[in-house]
């Protein structure tokens, strides 16, 4: 580096470090901050997990999406664990990805971008810092980048290692997001080969038919002898709500290219809910990296807060630059959505709107669990289409929490989940996520809703 270059590093990261005066919410409390500074020393020595071009590449696919000619798929758990970092799990997830934006693709005919809750989606916002069972209190799950999920004091206790091991999980994962996805699984002629439901289920069989079409299709090209060499391979992103600003900050890196500051931590990183004040630690971070980056909004967000949003996280009205991912509930949304919309569309914004239709539909099953109700995530859904309709703007994706496990999470489905079944495989370890069959159904139904647009 020249000194010049140095120079211009140093006032970026200065820059960047203006977040530390703010408060910054939903931090765990580490018992010893002697070993976070190990911890924060030892991923700053690590290699970026992701390279900033491929950022800039999804912002421009993204910009795509803003301008309604491409759709953004979203999806994978709630809170990833790495236990689950296996083989089989991720490349389930994967293939329920491929499946669903293959559903979309030819449901929208239009490009759909792919993008994991995947390879970093470890760190988690809570309503309370504590939780109580039988009497015991001990400090909440923040996810596995900060304890442990198991309800003991040990586990419970904020270990800045974690850090260090979830930069690794998330390589690993990453590792065979790329392989799976460049290296021949992805192909377009495997599309019966990810089917992994029930013979019987409609959504299953529908998809079946949709793969036979598309083997045909693909068929015909290879008679005509036509190049159709990218359907081998795949776009795939990786996301994650960028939480835990001691992970975040040393995955932070000059970009050689152009000496601006990426969050190598992944492709996308979107603010949360819960934290997304104006003057607030991670709007001001994730103001200073160039990745495109998302804010949830909920029922309470107004139309200011959208523009100050705006300003603030992208002055320059980049396209592709911000996403918003609204996530009302069935019940609001209709209400809420359109004003924003409109009050945003008058200033002349062109952010992706997208929809998280899970966060604003959580209930609590009679026998004790975290659940949603299919048919409530469906309804936002449509609400999501017809607030767009209503005021003619882009609905521009969506972003679901889902595996391709067969998990009995959430009510309803055409397997019909209801809440005594809760209990025989509820695995999440956070928010309740859709199944394998149950997002292919959602996949199904939003393509429905792309085609009348
Ligand atoms: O994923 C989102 C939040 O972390 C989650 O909904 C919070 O759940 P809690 O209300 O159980 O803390
Ligand atoms: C925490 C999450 O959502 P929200 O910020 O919308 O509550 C999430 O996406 O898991
Ligand atoms: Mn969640």
């Amino acid at each position: 580096m020249t000194s010049q270059n140095t120079d211009t590093a140093a006032r970026a990261f200065a820059e960047l470090d203006a977040y530390r005066a703010l408060e910054a919410k939903q931090q765990p409390t580490w018992p010893d901050p002697a070993a976070v500074q190990v911890a924060s020393d030892e991923l700053a020595a690590q290699p970026p997990l992701v390279f900033a071009g491929e950022a800039d590449q999804l912002r421009t696919r993204l910009a795509a999406a803003a301008r309604g000619e491409a759709f953004l798929l979203q999806g994978g758990d709630c809170a990833e664990t790495f236990a689950a970092a296996t083989a089989d799990k991720i490349r389930d997830r994967v293939k329920t990805l491929l499946q669903m934006a293959v559903v979309l693709t030819y449901g929208a005919s239009m490009p759909v971008i792919k993008v994991g809750r995947m390879a970093g989606q470890f760190a988690k916002p809570r309503s309370s810092d504590s939780e109580t069972r039988d009497g015991v209190t001990l400090p909440a799950f923040r996810g596995d980048l900060v304890n442990g999920y198991e309800f003991t004091p040990e586990s419970r206790t904020a270990d800045p290692s974690r850090l260090v091991q979830g930069y690794h999980v998330s390589a690993s994962t990453l590792n065979l997001i790329r392989a799976f996805t460049q290296g021949g699984f992805a192909d377009l002629r495997q599309v019966h080969a990810w089917n992994q439901g029930f013979v019987s289920n409609p959504a299953n069989q529908r998809y079946e038919s949709l793969a036979a079409e598309i083997d045909r299709a693909v068929r015909f090209m290879d008679a005509c002898g036509v190049d159709h060499s990218e359907l081998k391979q795949t776009e795939f992103y990786v996301s994650h709500e960028a939480l835990l600003l001691d992970y975040e900050r040393p995955l932070t890196r000059i970009d050689s290219r152009t000496g601006k500051l990426y969050d190598t931590s992944g492709h996308m990183l979107w603010i949360g809910e819960r934290t997304r004040e104006l003057d607030g630690a991670h709007v001001e971070f994730l103001s200073h990296v160039r990745n495109p980056i998302g804010v949830k909004l909920g029922p309470t967000a107004s139309v200011d807060d959208a523009l100050r949003l705006i300003d603030k996280l992208d002055p320059e009205r980049e396209p592709g630059r911000l996403t918003f991912i609204t996530r009302m509930g069935a019940g609001k949304i209709r209400d809420v959505l359109p004003g924003l919309l409109a009050g945003v569309r008058d200033a002349g914004a062109t952010p992706l709107w997208v929809t998280d239709p899970m966060h604003g539909n959580g209930i609590t099953s009679s026998t004790g669990y975290k659940t949603r109700r299919f048919d409530d995530v469906m309804d936002e859904l449509r609400g999501f289409f017809e607030a767009h309709r209503e005021v003619g703007t882009f609905p521009g994706g969506i972003h679901v929490e889902l595996t391709g496990d067969d998990v009995t999470e959430c009510l309803g489905g055409s397997e019909n989940i209801d809440e005594q079944a809760l209990a025989t495989r509820y695995e999440s370890v956070c928010d309740p996520r859709l199944n394998h069959m149950q997002s292919l159904e959602l996949a199904f139904q939003v393509a429905e809703e792309l085609k009348r647009l």
